[in-house]
């Protein structure tokens, strides 16, 4: 079986438990920064960033090996240390509705972490299944070129302009058109979009 099915978790407030404190360890943290889950790092050693992270509260550390009350309260659970035995245990100590990662199994995995870009509202992420990371990464440096930084007031405007047309145009074929229209490279590269926006509004709201 060689389909996922992709989805945007919202983690706030929920506990992210990574086992291991290695690179593998600290990226899959960095990425989990920022998406206000509990983050509590289960390691003997950690590398000099994670213990910058937990030395100003970011994430908690826990000082040990792993034991399997580890995982308690946990939604997500990385299994990322250099031992192949304890990742697996890992696995095992952690119940069905625990969502787990193992470092070194995609395919005994539950979910993969994808490669992935955010411009404010809109986020692309990449995967491919565990086949090549390095593909994903490749791909995801293209997509980074192809959707600047720019995207991100853009999509703030894509926001609050489609509530003005849901709101303020009934007729439904026009309502299409104009959701079309503002989702449009003319509308990306416009010098001022929000009157040229107004004056689209306008116009539709006169049609007859
Ligand atoms: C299955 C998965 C599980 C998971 O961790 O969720 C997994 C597994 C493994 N990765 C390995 C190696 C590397 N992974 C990276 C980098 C990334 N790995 C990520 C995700 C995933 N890696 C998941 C699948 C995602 C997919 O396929 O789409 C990214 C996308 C996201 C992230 O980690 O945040 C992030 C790029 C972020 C970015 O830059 O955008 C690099 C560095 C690089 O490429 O620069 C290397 C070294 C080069 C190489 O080996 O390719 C190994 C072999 C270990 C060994 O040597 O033993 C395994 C285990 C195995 O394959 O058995
Ligand atoms: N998924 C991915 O993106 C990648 C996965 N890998 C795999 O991920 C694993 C980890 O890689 P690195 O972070 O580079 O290794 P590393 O050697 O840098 O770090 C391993 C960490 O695990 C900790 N650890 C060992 N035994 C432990 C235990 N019983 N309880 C808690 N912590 C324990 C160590 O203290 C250390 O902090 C390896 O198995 C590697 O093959 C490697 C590259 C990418």
């Amino acid at each position: 079986m060689n389909s996922n099915y992709p989805i945007m978790l919202k983690l706030e407030g929920k506990k992210a438990v990574i086992v291991g404190g290695g690179k593998v360890a600290e990226r899959k943290v960095t990425g989990l920064l920022g998406t206000g889950s509990r983050i509590t790092v289960i390691s003997p050693h950690t590398t000099d960033e994670l213990k910058r992270l937990a030395g100003s509260g970011r994430i908690e550390w826990l000082e040990k090996s792993f034991s399997k009350e580890d995982l308690d309260g946990a939604f997500l659970i990385f299994a990322a240390t250099n031992d192949n035995e304890v990742n697996q245990y890992i696995k095992m100590a952690a119940s069905d509705q625990q969502l787990v990662t193992i470092a070194d199994d995609p395919e005994g995995s539950d979910f993969h972490v994808p490669s992935h870009i955010q411009r404010g509202r809109l986020s692309i992420a990449v995967s491919t299944g565990g086949a090549s990371p390095t593909l994903a990464r490749k791909i995801r440096e293209q997509l980074e070129n192809q959707f600047d930084e720019g995207f991100e007031e853009y999509l703030e405007f894509l926001f609050s302009a489609r509530q003005r047309v849901l709101k303020e145009v009934k007729n439904a074929t026009r309502k299409r058109k104009m959701l079309s229209a503002i989702a449009s490279r003319e509308f990306l590269n416009s010098q001022d979009r929000e009157a040229e926006f107004l004056r689209l509004l306008q116009n539709t709201r006169n049609d007859v």
